[in-house]
């Protein structure tokens, strides 16, 4: 039971530390009454921290500077405060293992999925109580018709969906979701936010926002965190200002061109060719019948950069696995690399992936996290693999061993990442920079990067930016944020289905 005139959250002078630290997570205590008819987003540099002091976490001083005085005393608040933030949490075996049929019996379906957390709940309701809930929620994210599709072959925007319905699921009395809409196209983003702004009371909802992302007009209240702590809060109104000097600041990182260029220094650049460097030709896709890509027809020449569009779930991730060679049905000959059809016995996995560097969030979610930033960048000159260079690589680089070294270091100095730190201890921030390193390592003929930016800090956006606009190869982007995507001059956009794509120059 909650008493719904009290206060959500209140913090009062209060010290927050990690436990088993003596240092606090921000030097300025906080001081801040949620109320619940409000709706609170908080932005800022150091959100997710303040998120995650909201849902129960880290150690108040005193002890009780931190309270929940809606909940019922005996209640212990981190039980009934959900945080769901949206770094991907499936693993798939290996790349190729989100396109194939055979899965292995530790795979789930979404049902499955989904219905675990309801399992799990202890808020006493009945069956029926839960089947309800249950319905509801599959019915206003739209997963209805994904629900017997294995979790690991759901698109990113689906997956993001999958993950925010079984945090609901879990019938938390407050839902603190952390950048909820990151990787949503905009119908998606929309749709999402609607229901998000609808479900109060139950549960309360709470956001994290990037500071550039519009704040939903059903947000009632906003707080700024930063490295100090909580800066500024109150109605949308009273923080305007600040969000927009917030906004202005990132802007002029954006514009400001004094960074010291060294690409060239760094990795030889390259430039256009008059070859066609990918030939797909009457191309369709389908999955049991469901069809995801029909009749497609697109060539990319040498140079080009091409910005891949398309809602959530309509195939880009599809597409670029059809060109790695990832994807089972991607042995075929209408699909031509540098003019060669692919066809068992001419072309290998080897020799497709030798010229591609490719960071995504597919990658992300299964690189393995005990490698050092120096390793992991490595593991870009090796072909099909995540073990850093040994004799027995298939290498996709004639540097000597000494080169590839300096090659590396001159790297993560320039994008300012520790080369000796383990990867699972890198910031969110640093473990993309080493991923997007990792794919511009060997200086590949075609970079594709699949949201690849998306997680970074403005000020690392900017820097891999310019620098793949300086490199001058091949590139294919795909971001559902037009500042998170380096410069492109074509786009093609993929509706899905059995729709036509559309292709064109970008003004
Ligand atoms: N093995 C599979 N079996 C059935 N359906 C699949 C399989 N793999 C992918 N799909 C479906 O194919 C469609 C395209 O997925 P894909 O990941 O290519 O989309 P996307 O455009 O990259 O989406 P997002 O922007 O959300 O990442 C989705 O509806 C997805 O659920």
């Amino acid at each position: 039971m909650t008493n719904l005139k009290r206060p959500l959250v209140q913090f009062n002078n209060c010290i927050l530390r990690p436990q088993y630290t003596s240092k606090e997570i921000f030097p300025n205590p906080t001081t801040l009454t949620i109320l619940p008819t409000q709706k609170w987003a908080f932005t800022g540099t150091h959100k997710t921290k303040f998120l995650e002091a909201l849902a129960g976490q880290y150690t108040a001083i005193p002890a009780d500077s931190r309270s929940y005085p809606f909940l019922e005393q005996q209640v212990w608040p981190s039980s009934v405060t959900k945080l769901v933030s949206f770094a991907t949490d499936i693993k798939p075996a290996y790349l190729s293992a989100r396109y194939e049929s055979y899965r292995e019996p530790e795979d789930v379906d979404l049902a499955s999925f989904l219905k675990k957390s309801l399992d799990s709940t202890t808020d006493g309701k009945s069956a029926e109580e839960h089947a309800q809930v249950y319905e509801n929620v599959v019915k206003r994210l739209g997963l209805e018709s994904l629900l017997g599709q294995w979790i690991a072959t759901l698109s990113n925007g689906q997956m993001r969906r999958a993950r925010l319905a079984r945090g609901m699921l879990s019938s938390p009395k407050i839902l603190l979701a952390d950048e909820p809409f990151l990787g949503l196209d905009k119908v998606s983003t929309l749709t999402l936010s609607r229901l998000l702004g609808e479900l109060a009371p139950s549960p309360h909802v709470i956001l994290g926002l990037r500071t550039h992302e519009p704040v939903p007009e059903w947000i009632s209240h906003v707080g700024v965190i930063d490295e100090s702590g909580l800066i500024k809060a109150g109605t949308r109104e009273e923080v305007a200002e600040t969000l927009q000097d917030l906004r202005d600041r990132r802007n002029s990182i954006f514009i400001d061109q004094s960074y010291d260029f060294e690409t060239a220094k760094l990795l030889p650049g390259r430039r256009p060719g008059a070859d066609p460097v990918i030939d797909i030709e009457s191309f369709t896709i389908a999955y049991k019948g469901k069809v995801v890509l029909k009749d497609l027809n697109w060539t990319v020449m040498q140079g080009e950069r091409w910005h891949l569009r398309g809602d959530n779930g309509t195939g880009k991730s599809t597409l670029l696995s059809i060109i790695t060679g990832d994807h089972p049905q991607s042995w075929n000959s209408k699909i031509r690399l540098f003019n060669e059809p692919r066809k068992v016995g001419r072309q290998n996995y080897f020799s497709i992936n030798k010229v591609i560097g490719h960071a995504s969030p597919e990658i992300h979610a299964i690189f393995p996290s005990t490698l050092t930033a120096f390793q992991t960048v490595s593991t870009g000159f090796t072909v099909g693999s995540f073990l850093p260079p040994s004799s027995v690589s298939h290498m996709a680089t004639n540097l000597t061993k000494d080169e590839q070294t300096e090659r590396i270091l001159s790297l993560l100095e320039y994008f300012n990442v520790n080369p000796d730190v383990q990867f699972s201890d890198l910031n969110l921030n640093d473990q993309k920079l080493a991923l997007f390193i990792r794919a511009i390592v060997k200086n590949p003929e075609i970079l594709i990067l699949d949201e690849a930016f998306s997680g970074m800090n403005d000020q690392s956006i900017f820097r891999c930016k310019q620098f793949v606009d300086e490199w001058g190869g091949t590139v294919i982007a795909i971001g559902h944020v037009e500042d998170e995507i380096p410069r492109c001059d074509k786009f093609i956009r993929l509706y899905g289905g059995e729709n036509l794509v559309e292709q064109g120059v970008i003004e």
